[in-house]
């Protein structure tokens, strides 16, 4: 079992705040791939980076590979975290890095700190680092600086890190939110295919609802923090779906009587 969550409840703030995510009940077994959807602001970045082991829980139990994360010591849940590959939506790559580097930084945990000084100006293992962007269409990228990456670019090089880390359950933010449809589809078969070949788990959370239907085996929707359905995706229909997103159109803006348009739009500039 990679996760297993019972009536799992989670805060952003310690203290006060209300909950993010409910009394959420999950297990996904090792080697799963699941998606996971719902509107903007439901929770699926929190539960990712809660899965990660980045967010304590406030209520509720969690484990991961069987372990408790929150029980272990900080060294013994720094080993636990290492199992994981979180894939954030906007990857923090260090802007004036090449590819190259901020892709073999994966290695990192597994290099003496010579190797990982040395690979700074002379990279431990291009080949590999190349093989991997190969696998997201970025081939031709391996020297680029990452701050002259489109966004796309740099979500596929940080996807590519994935490639070369030794995670057990990868678990990865809107990964085609930024791509056009083809690389979309190439992105999420090589994130299953390389699941499917370590059997890692795979947990995405994604805005395009038919990819997730069309990729995924199973889908769990997520509401204002709760999970509103976790089924197989024959069993999900499009009215689940359509109730999933309901009322969440964007409302056109009316401006209060007594404030001028003018002022508002200044304001929005900020
Ligand atoms: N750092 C934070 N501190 C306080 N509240 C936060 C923080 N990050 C997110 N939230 C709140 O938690 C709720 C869930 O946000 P989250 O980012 O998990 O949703 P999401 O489903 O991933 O949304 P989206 O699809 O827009 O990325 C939202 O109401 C959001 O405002």
């Amino acid at each position: 079992m990679s996760f297993k969550l019972d009536n799992l409840t989670v805060r952003h703030l310690a203290g006060g705040t209300a909950p993010v995510l409910h009394g959420l009940d999950l297990n996904v077994e090792q080697g799963e791939q699941l998606a996971l959807i719902g509107p903007s602001g439901a929770g699926k970045t929190t539960l990712l980076s809660t899965l990660a082991c980045a967010h304590r829980p406030a209520a509720g139990s969690f484990t991961v590979f069987g372990e408790d994360p929150w029980a272990l010591s900080h060294a013994a849940r720094h080993a636990l975290r290492a199992r994981l590959f979180l894939a954030p939506q906007t990857p923090p790559l260090p802007p004036r890095q090449r590819v190259v580097t901020a892709v073999l930084a994966a290695r990192l945990p597994h290099w003496s700190v010579w190797k990982a000084l040395a690979s700074l100006f002379r990279p431990a293992d291009p080949d590999a680092a190349h093989d991997a962007l190969v696998r997201f269409g970025l081939g031709d990228k391996l020297y680029a600086r990452v701050d002259r990456l489109s966004g796309g670019e740099r979500q596929r090089c940080s996807l590519a890190r994935l490639l070369l880390s030794t995670a057990d359950a990868f678990l990865v933010d809107e990964p085609i939110s930024a791509l056009d449809p083809a690389l979309a589809r190439l992105t999420l078969a090589t994130l299953q295919a390389e699941a499917a070949a370590r059997n890692a788990t795979l947990v995405c959370s994604l805005h395009q609802v038919e990819m997730a239907r069309a990729h995924f085996d199973r889908l769990v929707g997520l509401r204002d923090g709760r999970i509103v359905f976790d089924l197989p995706r024959a069993r999900v229909t499009d009215a689940m779906i359509a109730a999933l997103y309901e009322n969440e159109t964007v409302l056109p803006h009316v401006h209060p009587p007594h404030e001028p348009p003018e002022r508002i739009a200044v304001g929005a500039c900020f």
